[in-house]
């Protein structure tokens, strides 16, 4: 049994909802995780997945980067969990295929399923599943252990900065808090030197203060790693703060998929209909002005710039703006007399109903950078506003996250 254990560790731990048949298709020989030649260009991921449970079938194509964060959203039951467990093998489509990085991981039609012990991937669940008679550091260890030293690309050391946990190596899982185990388990996973990493609501056992502790660590994952991340979320705000593709899913269909910004500024989506509706816009810091602490970030092939208060920030660093859909106001003339920041000149490329008949949700051009405003069917009405119309618009309040 603790040997079977062990081997679900190396997969980064195992939920309580899955962790016996987790465990049952671990339950294989030791052997080593497939090699995937890495090349210079990032690798793609690509799917197909048809599989029926009584009452639910999911039938999804996923072509998804080689690079970076992909946000697996959708409602309870749409099938999110069953997308992550196809592509760790834990679950066997009746029909499909999987190629991560120009390597066949399932292929029906040849019948080809690889085990999902020899998946090089890691697997992050809502909790981490620690040894707990062993401390942190022999935790980590055993994630390692079944990669040959030759092949690993995380070391512990490294890891253990990574995700600010060094001060804790020594110390036995119940003397951590949540948020340090959940730290713990990231940690564990990444030192398989996995090729994909899979997170299933990794915060969502977390309060909301031990989620804005951990989700930094996430960010610096996301900016300093180069393995590519599937991750399974219900919140609006980790999918604005982490992702940089977006698959919405729907009763085990894929609603649409693509970058995030292109998805969450489309009228016809539901991000776009709740009450946090918000575009993400990634700019880079141009300027830092230290009287005022106003840092100006400009937004990539535009003449557009935003200004937020912030702590400083170095020039030329990467920075990512979220603007609300209910922080944007329009107006037919620029204002110049009023304490709104940013006012930016736009085009009105489309007017959808809101949530309510009372409400008007209109997609704005600003030279390229794409952002939505909610404001009122009378003010809609009132300014006369249709697609095609140059307007301004006024951004109450921008966040942000660097
Ligand atoms: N082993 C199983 N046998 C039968 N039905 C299952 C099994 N696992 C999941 N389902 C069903 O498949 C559907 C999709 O479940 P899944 O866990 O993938 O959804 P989800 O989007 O991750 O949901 P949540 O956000 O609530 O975790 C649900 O209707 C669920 O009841």
């Amino acid at each position: 049994m603790t040997d079977r254990i062990n081997k679900s560790v190396a997969q980064g731990g195992a939920s309580p909802k899955h962790a016996l048949d987790a465990l049952d298709a671990l339950d294989a020989p030791d052997a080593p995780a497939a090699q995937v030649a890495l090349t210079g260009d990032a690798p793609s991921i690509n799917a197909h997945f048809q599989l029926d449970y009584d009452g639910f079938t999911l039938d999804v194509d996923l072509a998804l980067p080689g690079r970076g964060v992909t946000a697996l959203f959708g409602p309870s039951g749409s099938g999110k969990t069953t997308v992550l467990r196809c592509l760790a093998g834990l679950e066997a489509p009746s029909q499909g295929h999987l190629r991560v990085a120009g390597e066949t991981w399932l292929d029906t039609a040849r019948g080809i399923m690889l085990p999902t012990h020899r998946r090089p991937i890691g697997y992050v669940f809502q909790e981490a599943s620690l040894f707990p008679h062993l401390d942190v550091r022999t935790n980590l260890a055993y994630g390692m252990k079944r990669i040959p030293r030759a092949q690993r690309r995380v070391q512990l050391d490294d890891a253990a900065a990574m995700l600010g946990i060094g001060h804790l190596l020594d110390r036995a899982p119940d003397r951590l808090s949540g948020g340090e185990r959940q730290r713990v388990g990231i940690a564990r996973a990444l030192l398989t030197s996995p090729r994909l990493l899979l997170m299933d609501e990794p915060l969502a056992a977390l309060d909301t203060q031990r989620k804005q502790e951990i989700l930094p660590y996430l960010q610096r994952l996301h900016d300093e790693l180069d393995i590519p991340v599937v991750y399974v979320t219900h919140s609006p705000d980790e999918v604005a703060r982490l992702a940089d593709h977006l698959v919405l899913l729907d009763e085990g269909r894929v609603l649409a998929s693509g970058p995030i910004n292109e998805l969450l500024s489309r009228v016809d989506l539901p991000p776009a209909m709740g009450d946090d509706a918000s575009v993400v816009v990634d700019g880079v810091v141009t300027a830092y002005d230290p009287a005022y602490q106003l840092v100006t970030v400009a937004l990539p092939g535009s003449a557009s710039t935003f200004r937020v208060v912030r702590p400083p920030m170095a020039i030329g660093q990467r920075a990512r703006l979220v603007v609300m859909a209910r922080d944007v106001s329009i107006s037919l003339s620029p204002q110049q007399d009023g304490s709104i920041l940013n006012v930016l000149k736009v085009t009105v490329a489309e007017i959808a109903s809101g949530a309510t008949n009372a409400q008007r949700l209109l997609r704005l051009d600003a030279d390229g950078t794409p952002l939505l405003a909610r404001i009122t069917q009378y003010s809609c009405d009132r300014l006369a506003l249709a697609p095609g119309m140059q307007a301004w618009a006024q951004i109450k309040a921008v966040s942000l996250l660097a």
